[in-house]
C-alpha cells in the first residue's frame, strides 16, 4: 500500500470522516487515522449512547401526562440492550466498510504530526509507518473527558462520558460533578434508569451556563421534580475510594460529605490537540487548533494544516463538526485542483451566528444564534418577546400540564432574530426552523407569511410574532 495521499486526517470521528467523504468525491485520495474506533466518541460513547438512554425517560414522561396510559417500570436490561446495539456493539467494521465505500484508506493506529505534510502512525503492535500528505493534514482529533485536580478524584478512578454512557449496572447512590450539558442529560438519563440518590455538584449559580437563564431555571425545576439533588455554589474538595470498585466518599466545600456507589466527572472537555507531535511544527500542545474560516491552520507555514471538530475549540457539537468538515474537504479540494476556493458554500458563518443545539433533556433546551445577553454585549439594538409554550393548542394537546416557554431575540434596527431558545417537552425538532429563520435572516414581515399547521407546537412562532406586534 503507498504511503503517500493527497490527504492525510487524524481521527476517524464524524469530523474526521466527513472529510474523507468530501475530498474523496473531490478526486483525491485520502487516508484517515484511527487509534480506537472508527465513528470516533460520539458514535460510541457521547450523542449516541447517551440519546439512547435517554429516550424511554422521555417517553415515560409523555405518557404520564396523557390520562388513560400507564407504562411498565422501564425493563433497564432491555434498554442497555437496545444501547449496545445503537454503538453497534462497539464494533467498528461499519465504519471501515463506510470509508472504503468512499475510496478512502482506514489506518489503524495513533498518529502524530511528524513534520510537514508528514504523519507517524504507530499501531498497537508498536510498528511505525510514515505517511506523507500532497497537499494537506487535517487534525480530527476531538476531545477526551477532562478530569478538575481534586484531591483523589483521579485516584478514585471515577466514571467519564464512557462509563456512564456504556453503564451495565446502574449505581443507585450517584454523584455528578457539573451542571453542564452531559451532567443534566446523564443525571437524568440514569435517575431513570435506577439511580434513585442522585446528587449534583455545580460550583456555579445555574446549570447550562451557555443557555438563556429561563432554560436553566425550568431544567433545574424539571431535574428536582423528579428527584434529582442538585447542590448550587458548592464544590468538591476531596475524593476517597480507599477499595477499588467500592464506595466513594465525596467531600464538599460546605462541610457536608457525600458517599456514592459511583462518581460521574461531566467538568468538559480536553481538546486533543496534546501528543499529537504539534510542538514539532511550533503549535501549542494544549488548547485549540486555531484555525481561520476555511478551517485551515493559521499558524502553519505553507497552509498544508487543517484542523476540524471539536479540537479546533470552535464547538464541540457533532453537527457542526460536520459542517466544517464538509467546507474544509471542499477546500482542500479546490486549492488542490485550482479551483475556486472561496465560494460562499467554503466559509464558516454558522459557528459565529451561535450553533444550533439540541439539549435532551426532559424539557428538551432548544437553541440558535444569539441569546440575549450575547446579542446585547454585541451592540445589537435588541429587542426580546417570550411566549408560554403550554398556551399553544398543539402543546396542549401533547398532553396535561405541558410546561414550556419561547424567546426571540430580535435586531430591532433590521427586524430579524438573532436568536431563538425553545423550552419544553418534545420541541427538538422545532429548532431547524428557527435555524433556518436565524441564518438566513428572514425578515420578521416575511415570516409572518410562514403559516404554522393547527394544531402543531409549531404555531409558537405564530404567537411570537403576536407577542411582537406583527
Ligand atoms: C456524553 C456526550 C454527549 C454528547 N451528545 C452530543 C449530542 O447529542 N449532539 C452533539 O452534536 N454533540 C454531542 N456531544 C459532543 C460530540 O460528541 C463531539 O462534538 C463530537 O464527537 C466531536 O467529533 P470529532 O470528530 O471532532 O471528535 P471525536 O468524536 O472525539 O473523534 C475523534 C477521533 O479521533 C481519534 N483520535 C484522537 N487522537 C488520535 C490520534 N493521535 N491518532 C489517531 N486517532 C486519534 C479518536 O480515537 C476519535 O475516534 C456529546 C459529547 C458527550 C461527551
Ligand atoms: N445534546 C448535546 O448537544 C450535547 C450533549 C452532551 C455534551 N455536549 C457537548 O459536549 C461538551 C462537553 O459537555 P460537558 O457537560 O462536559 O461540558 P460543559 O462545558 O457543558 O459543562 C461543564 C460543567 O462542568 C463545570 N466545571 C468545569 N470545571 C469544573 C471544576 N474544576 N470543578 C467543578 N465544576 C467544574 C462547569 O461549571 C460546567 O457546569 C459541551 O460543549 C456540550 O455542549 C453536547
Amino acid at each position: 500500500m503507498s504511503d503517500v495521499f493527497d490527504v492525510i486526517v487524524i481521527g476517524a470521528g464524524p469530523a474526521g470522516e466527513n472529510v474523507v467523504d468530501r475530498v474523496t468525491r473531490g478526486g483525491l485520495t485520502a487516508a484517515i487515522v484511527e487509534r480506537e474506533l472508527a465513528g470516533g466518541e460520539c458514535a460510541y460513547w457521547a450523542c449516541v449512547p447517551s440519546k439512547a438512554l435517554l429516550r424511554p425517560m422521555e417517553i415515560v414522561a409523555e405518557a404520564g401526562r396523557l390520562p388513560g396510559l400507564r407504562t411498565e417500570p422501564i425493563d433497564v436490561q432491555a434498554v442497555l440492550a437496545r444501547r449496545d446495539e445503537t454503538v453497534s456493539n462497539y464494533d467498528d467494521s461499519g465504519q471501515i466498510r463506510w470509508i472504503e465505500s468512499v475510496n478512502g484508506t482506514a489506518v489503524r493506529g495513533r498518529g502524530r504530526v511528524a513534520g510537514p505534510r508528514q504523519v507517524e502512525v504507530v499501531d498497537g503492535e508498536g510498528g511505525r509507518r510514515l505517511l506523507t500528505a500532497r497537499q494537506a493534514v487535517v487534525l480530527a482529533t476531538g476531545s477526551t473527558a477532562a478530569i478538575p485536580p481534586v484531591p483523589g478524584l483521579a485516584e478514585a478512578r471515577p466514571w467519564t462520558n464512557r462509563e456512564s454512557t456504556g453503564v451495565k449496572d446502574v449505581p443507585e447512590r450517584l454523584v455528578v460533578l457539573g451542571g453542564g450539558v452531559v451532567a443534566c442529560e446523564m443525571s437524568q438519563a440514569l435517575y431513570a434508569l435506577g439511580a434513585k440518590q442522585t446528587t449534583m455538584i455545580v460550583r456555579g449559580d445555574r446549570l447550562l451556563g451557555r443557555v438563556e437563564p429561563f432554560a436553566s431555571d425550568m431544567v433545574t425545576e424539571s431535574l428536582r421534580d423528579y428527584g434529582i439533588d442538585i447542590r448550587f455554589g458548592t464544590e468538591i474538595v476531596n475524593v476517597s475510594r480507599p477499595v477499588p470498585g467500592g464506595e466513594v466518599t465525596v467531600d464538599l466545600s460546605d462541610g457536608t460529605r457525600l458517599v456514592a456507589d459511583e462518581i460521574l466527572v461531566a467538568a468538559g472537555r480536553r481538546l486533543a490537540s496534546y501528543d499529537i507531535g504539534l510542538a514539532s511544527i511550533g503549535l501549542p500542545e494544549e488548547g485549540p487548533v486555531k484555525v481561520d474560516d476555511s478551517m485551515r491552520a493559521t499558524a502553519v507555514e505553507d497552509g498544508w494544516l487543517y484542523a476540524v471538530g471539536d479540537v479546533n475549540g470552535r464547538n464541540i457539537l457533532t453537527h457542526m463538526g460536520k459542517y466544517q468538515a464538509r467546507l474544509c474537504g471542499d477546500v482542500i479540494v479546490a486549492r488542490a485542483t485550482g479551483g475556486k476556493d472561496d465560494l460562499p458554500s467554503m466559509r464558516d458563518r454558522a459557528d459565529h451566528i451561535g450553533a444550533p443545539q439540541v439539549i435532551f433533556t426532559d424539557p428538551n433546551v432548544c437553541a440558535v444564534g444569539r441569546p440575549e445577553e450575547r446579542a446585547r454585549r454585541e451592540g445589537f439594538n435588541v429587542r426580546t418577546v417570550e411566549y408560554d409554550l403550554g398556551r399553544v393548542t398543539g402543546a396542549y394537546l401533547q398532553g396535561d400540564g405541558y410546561k414550556g416557554r419561547a424567546k426571540a431575540v430580535v435586531d430591532e434596527d433590521r427586524r430579524v432574530l438573532l436568536g431563538v431558545t425553545f423550552v419544553g417537552p418534545g420541541v427538538a425538532e422545532l429548532l431547524h426552523a428557527a435555524t433556518i429563520a436565524v441564518v438566513s435572516e428572514v425578515p420578521l414581515d416575511d415570516l409572518w407569511h410562514a403559516v404554522p399547521t393547527f394544531p402543531t407546537v409549531s404555531e409558537i412562532w405564530l404567537r411570537l410574532l403576536e407577542e411582537y406586534g406583527l
